[in-house]
């Protein structure tokens, strides 16, 4: 299906591409010719542009019937709604000072909606408000959406900002003080309260922003990117491409599942010969689409992307889809979640790596013979730290003894079946029983353990090893020594809809696990709250304030601050770490995804404004939760007061 959402990434033939035409009354014609040419679906109007409301001499009050438009009988069903997108009347200002203009332009815009709901079109796209002011329009649109069944509107916007792209600007959208055109879509749709069915299509022009200022449209709810045949470049050989930026920006979108449309006239003589990176199809017939040649540099650019790594692929399924997080203490896991955990090879061999260096450090070569480290695995699972352990201590040589103490009496019953299986009964004796809780018969020398969540702290890591720091040496090594959560602000238009879909103030309160797509990153990551392992402080407390100051880089332009992301990164010993903070992130690991602190009201930053964020890590006698607010530009509520809607069990 044609206009239907496609996982980003996906490595099919080719990309389905549309194409923007005139009108034609004959809509037949006009597809056939068009999806014979290649093209999978098109952009058409759907009235005759010459209709105007106030001209025609029928009483509109009394909804009668108008001949605007062609039968709904000359395509079928599937053909409307698959192979059509609506295009309405880019004549149509309702912002205008001209009365008759504006009323002409209301009733226009509601009867070709109605119109195209009636076809069942899956999508119209809607021209571009005409000045800088868009009430009026945006009032009509939310009328319109309140019962617009399952269509989607794109609000078409071209992508410029003043001064990268005004110089190489189209005429036709330029007007004297342009904004940047982020403004004018972010006004329309706070104005329709983001509402889940208006999107974005992109005009793409010869010029494109700089990367930053481009990049914040990744966290929009863009669906289509229509570029202009005038946008192209002369290959050596004749043939029209992009220039890189506009390769990488397509690039993009289609890993964002956005659509290409093409649109304008032929402006590229295009030779008759092949060449391998333009293969210049023809049709039956020796007939070829005048705008073919893009069609195929298009299909060309996506056949060129990096196929998606497995594990990539395998979280196609996640992408932008809100979790719980877990809470693995107050909760005991199922047996599928350990056994997903227990995939991820690339976070054992780090612990492994980690309790090698340690043991190393603890017993000299000259003594490994005779002194045997007493290693404990808390919160052990079903045991793939502990044989991480073992083959440490095989590969370095020293002797070691284990104990695996696990509170989840069912992973327990799996742990011994573990020990017999792999004849470990003389090396590991297994506790059931909550760390917190144990009477440990000796001292380890090292601890290992495995209680972090995406924010690091978030599962309770540090409430579980005070715990259990009783029975380390006060020498004594813990893996990991450290861990530190991070935040960045987000643009993330999906995640907040779907948050917002609840209605309620418990969904804007809660932190989510979420592997992060459609996202716009726009400042770097700053480290939040650390906990060090042993915890040698007199007064120790698991309390933490942090108050942050984001600058978002000035070419960026304004941005919509929907959240936070939230990661961590493990110091587990030394040199060797683990995490998912982008900069450093291990790679391969896909143990977690990030975590999302969503905000209630978006907050709208300007370029150079700087945006100030506090965070709370408050404890109380049964559980531990976060609280967080914004303070400048502008102040937001303070989130989750009390863990009133969030928190997690001790
Ligand atoms: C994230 S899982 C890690 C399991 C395993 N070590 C691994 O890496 O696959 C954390 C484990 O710690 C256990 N756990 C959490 N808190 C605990 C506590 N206070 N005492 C004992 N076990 C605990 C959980 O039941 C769970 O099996």
């Amino acid at each position: 299906m044609p206009l239907g959402e496609r996982y980003g990434g996906d490595k099919s033939e080719s990309r389905y591409c549309g194409i923007e035409t005139e009108f034609d009354d004959d809509m037949p014609n006009l597809l056939s010719y068009n999806v014979h040419g290649g093209f999978d679906f098109v952009l058409a109007t759907l009235m005759d542009p010459k209709y105007r409301p106030s001209l025609v001499d029928i009483d509109t009050s009394r909804s009668t019937a108008l001949p605007f438009a062609g039968s709904d009988l000359v395509l079928s069903p599937s053909q409307w709604s698959s192979h059509v997108v609506g295009k309405i009347s880019s004549w149509i200002d309702l912002d205008s000072e001209d009365e008759i203009l504006r009323q002409d332009s209301e009733i226009t815009l509601k009867q070709e909606i109605a119109w195209a709901s009636h076809l069942s079109l899956q999508a119209c796209i809607l021209p571009t408000p005409k000045g800088s002011s868009c009430a009026n329009y945006a009032r009509c649109l939310n009328q319109i959406l309140q019962n617009l069944g399952g269509m989607q509107l794109w609000l078409r916007i071209p992508m410029v900002k003043p001064e990268d792209g005004i110089e190489a600007g189209n005429p036709e959208y330029m007007r004297e003080g342009d904004v940047d055109s982020w403004e004018l879509w972010n006004s329309f749709r706070l104005l329709c309260e983001h509402h889940s069915q208006l999107s974005v299509a992109i005009d793409i022009w010869s010029s494109v922003p700089s990367a930053a200022s481009v990049a914040r449209w990744y966290g929009e709810p863009v669906r289509a990117a229509i570029i202009n045949t005038n946008s192209f470049l002369t290959n050596a050989k004749g043939y029209p491409c992009l220039s890189k930026r506009h390769q990488r920006l397509i690039t993009a979108f289609f890993d964002h599942s956005v659509q290409v449309v093409i649109s304008g006239q032929p402006v590229h003589k295009v030779p008759v010969a092949t060449s391998a990176s333009n293969v210049d199809t023809q049709n039956e017939g020796g007939w070829r689409h005048p705008l073919k040649a893009y069609l195929d540099y298009v299909a060309f650019l996506y056949q060129k992307m990096d196929p998606l790594p497995e594990q990539e692929r395998f979280e196609l399924g996640y992408r932008d889809y809100l979790q719980s997080p877990l809470q693995p203490l107050m909760d005991n896991l199922e047996a599928q979640t350990y056994e997903i955990f227990e995939k991820d090879t690339v976070k054992y061999s780090q612990y492994q790596r980690a309790v090698a260096k340690a043991l190393v450090d603890r017993v000299p070569d000259e003594d490994a013979s005779r002194v045997t480290t007493v290693l404990m695995v808390v919160g052990a699972g079903r045991g793939p730290l502990v044989r991480a352990s073992l083959q440490a201590a095989e590969e370095t040589e020293r002797k070691l003894k284990v104990y695996a103490v696990e509170k989840n009496p069912n992973a327990v019953v799996t742990l011994h079946s573990l020990v017999k299986l792999e004849g470990w009964e003389q090396t590991v004796t297994i506790i059931s029983s909550d760390m917190r809780d144990w009477d440990a018969p000796e001292k380890a020398d090292i601890l290992v353990s495995e209680l972090l969540g995406s924010f690091g702290d978030n599962e309770l890591s540090p409430e579980c090893l005070d715990g259990a720091q009783r029975f380390l040496k006060e020498d004594g090594i813990s893996i990991p020594s450290s861990y530190t959560s991070f935040i960045q602000p987000v643009t993330a238009c999906k995640l907040y809809n779907d948050i917002k879909s609840h209605k309620d103030l418990v969904h804007f309160e809660t932190p989510y696990v979420v592997k992060l797509h459609r996202v716009a990153r726009l400042a770097n990551t700053q480290p939040v709250f650390t906990f060090t392992h042993p915890e040698h402080s007199d007064k120790p407390s698991n309390q933490r304030y942090k108050k942050l100051q984001f600058d978002i880089p000035e070419d960026t332009g304004a941005t919509l601050i929907h959240g936070f992301a939230g990661y961590f990164d493990a110091t587990l010993y030394k040199d060797v770490h683990l995490g998912i903070e982008p900069s450093t992130a291990t790679p391969n690991m896909f143990s977690w995804f990030p975590i999302f602190f969503p905000l209630r009201a978006p907050v709208y930053v300007k370029p150079g404004t700087p945006l100030e964020v506090h965070f709370w890590r408050c404890c109380g006698s049964t559980k531990v939760w976060y609280e967080w607010s914004v303070t400048a530009p502008s102040a937001s509520p303070l989130h989750n007061t009390n863990g009133r809607s969030y928190w997690v069990g001790l």
